[in-house]
C-alpha cells in the first residue's frame, strides 16, 4: 500500500450494543489510512452496529474510536459537525431523496455545506457523476434508475465533498454479480485516484477477496479476525476456515443440478407405457 495521509481508524476496547444487550464485546482494530478496510461477518453479527458507533449515530457502551486524532466521542459538537464533512457514507439503499433528480441529490451536502455558487456546483457534480459513469443521467429521478445505478449514485453524493474517509454499508448487497464486480472495480478506482480511508461493512465475501487490504471479522460477539488479507485467507484457524470455505462456497455462481423425479412418486405410472428417450 502507498504511503497515504488519510487518517487511520482507530478503535480501541470497543463495546457496542443496545440497551442491556451488548453485540460485540471489546473491538481492537487499527483500519490504515489510504487502504480498504473490510468488516465482515455473518448476518446479525453487529456490523452495521459498529459503522452506527464509528459515525457517532449510536453510542458505544465502552471504549474510543479514533478518526485520524480524534477521539470522536471526546469532540465537542461542533467540532464533531466538521469532522463528519469530511465523511462521505454510501447507505445500504444508496440513501436517495425520491423528490429530487439524480444532479440535486448529489448536490445536497455541497449545497448545505459549502458556499459554492451554481456553476461551480454544477461543475463538481457532473465530475462525481461521470466518475460513477452517471453523467448522462443527471435529470433521471431515483425510481427510474436500476439498483446497480443508484448505488453509484449514492456513491457520487458521498464523494462530492471529496472525503477523507468513505464509509459503505452493503455496497453490493441487492445487487447481481456483474453489478457487483463493477461496484468493487469503482471502489478500488477511488482508493487508486484518492487518497482516501474506505471502510466498507459486507457479507459479500468475493467482495472481500476483490477490495479489502485489512479486515475485521465480527461473529459470537467478538472480534474473531483483524489483520491483512492475506493472513485472513492463509488463517487455519478451523472456525475462520469454515467461515472462508462455507461462505465462499455459497458465493459461487448457483450451479442447477438435474435430479430426476423417482418414478414412483408419478400419479400415472408411465414407465410401463414408455422406457428411456432412447429406447422402447
Ligand atoms: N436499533 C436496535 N435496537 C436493538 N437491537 C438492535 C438494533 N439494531 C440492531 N439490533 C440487534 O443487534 C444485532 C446486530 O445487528 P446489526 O444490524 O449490527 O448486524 P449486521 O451484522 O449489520 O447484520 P446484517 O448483515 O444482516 O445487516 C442483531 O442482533 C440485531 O437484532
Amino acid at each position: 500500500m502507498m504511503k497515504s495521509s488519510a487518517p487511520d481508524i482507530r478503535i480501541e476496547n470497543l463495546t457496542i450494543g443496545y440497551d442491556e444487550t451488548i453485540v460485540v464485546e471489546n473491538i481492537n482494530a487499527t483500519l490504515p489510512g489510504g487502504g480498504i478496510s473490510v468488516i465482515l461477518g455473518r448476518s446479525g453479527c453487529g456490523k452495521s452496529t459498529l459503522l452506527k458507533n464509528i459515525l457517532k449515530l449510536h453510542t458505544p457502551k465502552g471504549g474510543a474510536v479514533y478518526l485520524g486524532k480524534h477521539n470522536i466521542y471526546k469532540l465537542k459538537r461542533k467540532a464533531f459537525r466538521c469532522l463528519k464533512q469530511r465523511i462521505g457514507v454510501l447507505f445500504q439503499d444508496g440513501a436517495l431523496l425520491g423528490a429530487l433528480n439524480l444532479f440535486d441529490n448529489v448536490a445536497l451536502p455541497l449545497r448545505e455545506h459549502t458556499k459554492l455558487k451554481q456553476p461551480e456546483i454544477y461543475e463538481v457534480v457532473k465530475s462525481k457523476l461521470s466518475l460513477v459513469g452517471l453523467e448522462d443521467f443527471m435529470d433521471f429521478y431515483p425510481n427510474e434508475l436500476s439498483g446497480g445505478m443508484r448505488k453509484r449514485a449514492g456513491l457520487a453524493r458521498a464523494m462530492v465533498m471529496d472525503p477523507d474517509i468513505l464509509f459503505c454499508d452493503e455496497p453490493t448487497s441487492g445487487l447481481d454479480p456483474i453489478n457487483s464486480a463493477e461496484l468493487d472495480e469503482l471502489l478500488l478506482e477511488l482508493k487508486e485516484r484518492f487518497d482516501m480511508t474506505i471502510v466498507v461493512v459486507s457479507h459479500d465475501l468475493a467482495s472481500m477477496e476483490t477490495i479489502a487490504d485489512y479486515v475485521v471479522v465480527l461473529g459470537e460477539g467478538k472480534t474473531l479476525f483483524r489483520g491483512m488479507k492475506d493472513d485472513l485467507m492463509a488463517t487455519d484457524d478451523p472456525y475462520l476456515r469454515q467461515f472462508l470455505d462455507r461462505e465462499g462456497q455459497k458465493r459461487e455462481a448457483p450451479r442447477l443440478t438435474m435430479s430426476k423425479l423417482d418414478p414412483s412418486v408419478m400419479k400415472m405410472d408411465c414407465t410401463k407405457y414408455i422406457g428411456d428417450f432412447n429406447s422402447n
